[in-house]
Order: C-alpha cells, then sequence, then structure tokens
C-alpha cells in the first residue's frame, strides 16, 4: 500500500459520529446451520437484518488459514509486483479507488471473477496461491449453496434449488474479492464519545444474491439498521457473514432488504477480508419469484435481467441507490 502524504489523506471521507453510542445495540443475528431451527432463524434474519452471521459452516480452518497466508504475502508485495495482476476493469489489483466513478477508501484488494483463471502475475508462488484460492471458493460455494437452499425451504418455495441453481449455473457471474485495509494513521479516537474515522470502504449495499464474507480479527465493518443506525459487527475469524444483496430482495419482492454497510480503517491493526458474491448468469431475469406471490401481489420492480442491472450498477457511485431505477411507480 502506497503510504499518503497528509494533504492525500484529505481526500477520504471522514465519518462523524455525532450520535450518542446505543446503549444496547441489537446482537448480530447468529445461524449455527447444524441446528434443526436453522432455517426460520436464517428467514427472520435476513426480514430484520439482511445479514447475520454462520456457525458450523462446514469450510474446512485449514482452506481459511491457507487463503489468507497468501492473501497476506500478496499484499507484503511491492506495489509494482501487485499492479502485474492488472488494473481492476474491473477485475485485477485496486489501491484506494474503488469502482470507475470516483469512490475512494483506506483500502487495497484484489477483485476476481470465479469462472475464469485469475492473472496471478506478480505473486512469488501463483500455482500455491490458485490452489489456495480453488480450494476455499469451492467450500464456499458449497455452503451459500446450502443457505439458498434454506432459504428456499424457509419461505417454502419450490423446487429448493431455485435461488442456488442461479449461483451453481456453469455461466453464474460470481465474484470474488480480498480486501485490505493497512492500520491508518489518521484515525482519530477520543474519549468524550465523538469519534472521527477514516472510511475503508464506503456505505453500500451488494449487487448480488447473497454475499458470504469471512474477515481476521479486526473490526471494521458495521451494518446500518433500518433506521439508520450503524452497528459494529464484532469480528469473529471462524465464523462467517451473510449479507442479502439486491437481486435477493427483488427476488423476494421486498420482503428482505439488502443491508447497507461500511468499513472503517484501524488505527493499529490491519483488516483482512474475503467476500464471495453470489451472482446469477448474466442472461438471467432478476423478478420475484412467483410463487411468493400471493394473489393479486404486486412486483414492486420492473423487469431486468442481471446485466442489465450490472450496467447500470457500474455507472453509480458506492453509495447510490441502485434499485431505485428499477422500482415500479405503484399508484396507492
Ligand atoms: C463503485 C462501485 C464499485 C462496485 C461497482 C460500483 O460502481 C457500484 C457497486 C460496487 C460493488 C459493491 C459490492 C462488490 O464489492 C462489488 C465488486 C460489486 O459487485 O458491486 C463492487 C463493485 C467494484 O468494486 O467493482
Ligand atoms: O471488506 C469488508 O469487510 C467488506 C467489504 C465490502 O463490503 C465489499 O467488498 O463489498
Ligand atoms: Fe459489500
Amino acid at each position: 500500500m502506497v503510504i499518503l502524504s497528509k494533504p492525500a489523506i484529505e481526500q477520504f471521507s471522514c465519518i462523524r459520529n455525532k450520535q450518542a453510542a446505543t446503549l444496547f445495540p441489537p446482537l448480530i443475528p447468529l445461524v449455527d446451520l447444524s441446528k434443526p431451527d436453522s432455517r426460520q432463524q436464517i428467514i427472520k434474519a435476513c426480514e430484520e437484518f439482511g445479514f447475520f452471521k454462520v456457525i458450523n459452516h462446514g469450510v474446512p480452518m485449514d482452506f481459511i488459514s491457507r487463503l489468507e497466508s497468501e492473501a497476506t504475502k500478496f499484499f507484503s508485495l511491492p506495489l509494482s509486483e501487485k499492479e502485474k495482476t492488472g488494473q481492476p476493469k474491473p477485475y485485477g489489483y485496486g489501491n484506494k479507488r474503488i469502482g470507475p466513478n470516483g469512490d475512494v477508501g483506506w483500502v487495497e484488494y484484489l477483485l476476481l471473477t470465479t469462472n475464469q483463471d485469475p492473472n496471478l502475475l506478480g505473486t512469488e508462488n501463483p500455482e500455491s496461491f490458485r490452489i489456495a484460492l480453488d480450494n476455499y471458493m469451492a467450500a464456499v460455494k458449497k455452503m451459500a449453496c446450502e443457505i439458498l437452499e434454506m432459504i428456499a425451504d424457509g419461505l417454502k418455495i419450490q423446487p429448493r434449488n431455485v435461488l442456488s441453481k442461479l449461483m451453481m449455473d456453469e455461466q453464474s457471474d460470481s465474484v470474488f474479492r480480498l480486501n485490505h485495509y493497512p492500520p491508518c494513521p489518521e484515525v482519530v479516537q477520543s474519549l468524550n464519545g465523538t469519534s472521527s474515522n477514516v472510511i475503508g470502504f464506503g456505505e453500500h449495499t451488494d449487487p448480488q444474491i447473497i454475499s458470504v464474507l469471512r474477515s481476521n480479527n479486526t473490526s471494521g465493518l458495521q451494518i446500518s439498521l433500518r433506521d439508520g443506525t450503524w452497528i459494529s459487527v464484532p469480528p469473529d475469524q471462524y465464523s462467517f457473514f451473510i449479507n442479502v444483496g439486491d437481486s435477493l430482495q427483488v427476488m423476494t419482492n421486498g420482503r428482505f432488504k439488502s443491508v447497507k454497510h461500511r468499513v472503517l480503517a484501524n488505527s493499529v491493526k490491519s483488516r483482512l477480508s474475503m467476500i464471495y458474491f453470489c451472482g446469477p448468469p448474466l442472461s438471467e431475469k432478476i423478478a420475484p419469484l412467483p410463487s411468493l406471490m400471493r394473489g393479486d401481489q404486486q412486483s414492486l420492480y420492473k423487469e431486468f435481467t442481471w446485466f442489465e442491472y450490472k450496467k447500470s450498477a457500474y455507472s453509480s457511485r458506492l453509495a447510490d441507490n441502485r434499485l431505485m431505477h428499477f422500482e415500479k411507480i405503484v399508484a396507492s
């Protein structure tokens, strides 16, 4: 990561939390995948938060730590080596700039598509990095598929692979991202309850169906509650966190809401996160599942394909409400 001089760091968005801290912030929903009632818990969490933590997920810890160690080696390489993986257009190595429309954050990342061999030029041992990525992604994909099938069961819709088949399709447009947030010297903490923070990854919702996130033990991730308050997600390196994305919001006709989230930089520890974004094939129509529509219930959204949504997303800024352009104007 390039160390920024003082004037350069001023371009980073800072946020000021003037609001008094909530005394009893709600706990992040926890789902134990080995428990028989996990389906109902997942549905409740998707309706109330669009977010939950998963334990007993079945992803071998060995796959997780191997990828973490490869990623750590990658991000410690000199900038010129990391840049050999190509600029993020949208796939490749990116530093501070997020997306094509002027967003910046205190982060560097490697963004990969899951259906092509990644360009790992510049890495010390491309073969061992590739194996670590393949093992991790295969295990996480399996877990994501199970979660989507549990969602279908919980919603009482059939067939149970109605959602999972989209990300299991050979043509699925899923994305994988490694984010590294180095310690940020500019993070200011004060004792009077007001804190000024540097944005690592600005607020946004994920466009896909669900996202499966794992991080090391460094805090920073926050989710926004329905009333707009931000709550910090305590890190847990042994668990996964699931985000409802915009596409699942549409497929449930708004019953689930995609969760707004962001990452704040840490003053002392670096954060490493790995996110698998489960996307459908480009040609797939994104629309409310017919079996979820009762009586004369109308779709809240215009018809669109994942390709159209993605194209529109890539012309938006991170914090934009991307679904707004696809909402129907319903006469009341
Ligand atoms: C600013 C942007 C980055 C992003 C594409 C976009 O124009 C708007 C959506 C962003 C996002 C958020 C979730 C994922 O991290 C991501 C890969 C995605 O699919 O949508 C990023 C995009 C990106 O970094 O390329
Ligand atoms: O790095 C993180 O913890 C979250 C990043 C994120 O939300 C994203 O890459 O879409
Ligand atoms: Fe995200």
